[in-house]
């Protein structure tokens, strides 16, 4: 069985005909996106608005309509994969680099739908590095100020050189012994000259599809 399009084909369910649906980036979403294509194909009428240029990409594949901020007034619903999620359901996400443009879109969602598969479920954040942007000029000082903050910044690398997000900027990878404060860590993140922002996704996730022991699609609701 392939989790990951298990799960994320479920997504599909809560999409309807007439809506603006954030499509969010990365292997489960993919599935979300190509089963969103066959619906259309099949007279579905939606309008897609993509985290990153992957995303674009794809959607222009499957044959999805795609929008921008400026022709929308709001998005119905965004569906987005995720790096780890808590029993809270906050998130890490970034590991493909689009953390930017995918808490932009969850942020002016209705809903924000996530689809992960069982391994991505945790007690706790915090195993996976966070990835946090940051600008490139001066990122030095911005390595240390992380550091200050208890992380083990390391700087992408894509091809022996530093990874770009579509945005130009870079991304440190950055460990932390532990989270303590989710909520207080996205925060002070955010709050250093240079950080553009991190991965940490707080009190956005409405609903999280997984599996759970027996395999089952389980749909995990914010309480
Ligand atoms: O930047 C990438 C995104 O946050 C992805 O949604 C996340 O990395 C999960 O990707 P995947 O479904 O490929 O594990």
């Amino acid at each position: 069985m392939n989790e990951k399009k298990e799960v994320g084909e479920k997504a599909v369910d809560y999409v309807e005909e007439g809506m603006v649906v954030g499509l969010g980036t990365g292997s489960t979403v993919f599935y979300t996106i190509s089963k969103l294509g066959n619906l259309v194909q099949q007279g579905l009428s939606i309008k897609g608005i993509p985290t990153s240029k992957q995303t674009e990409k794809l959607a222009i594949e499957v044959g999805i309509p795609l929008v921008s901020f400026h022709e929308i007034n709001q998005i119905d619903v965004a569906i987005d994969g995720a790096d780890e999620v808590s029993r809270d359901l906050d998130l890490i996400k970034g590991g493909g680099g689009a953390l930017l443009r995918e808490k932009i879109i969850a942020k002016a969602a209705k809903a924000f739908i996530v689809v992960a598969d069982p391994h991505k479920m945790v007690d706790k954040l915090g195993s996976f590095p966070l990835p946090v942007e940051v600008v490139p000029f001066g990122f030095e000082m911005t390595m240390k100020y992380l550091q200050e903050l208890g992380g083990s910044p390391q700087l992408r690398q894509k091809d022996g050189i530093p990874f770009r997000t579509d945005n130009g900027n870079y991304i440190f990878d950055c460990s932390f012994p532990e989270i303590t404060s989710p909520e207080d860590l996205e925060k002070d993140l955010n709050l250093i000259p240079g950080v553009v922002d991190n991965g940490l996704f707080i009190g956005m996730a409405d609903k999280v599809i997984t599996l759970n022991g027996d395999k089952n699609i389980s749909i995990n609701v914010r309480k």
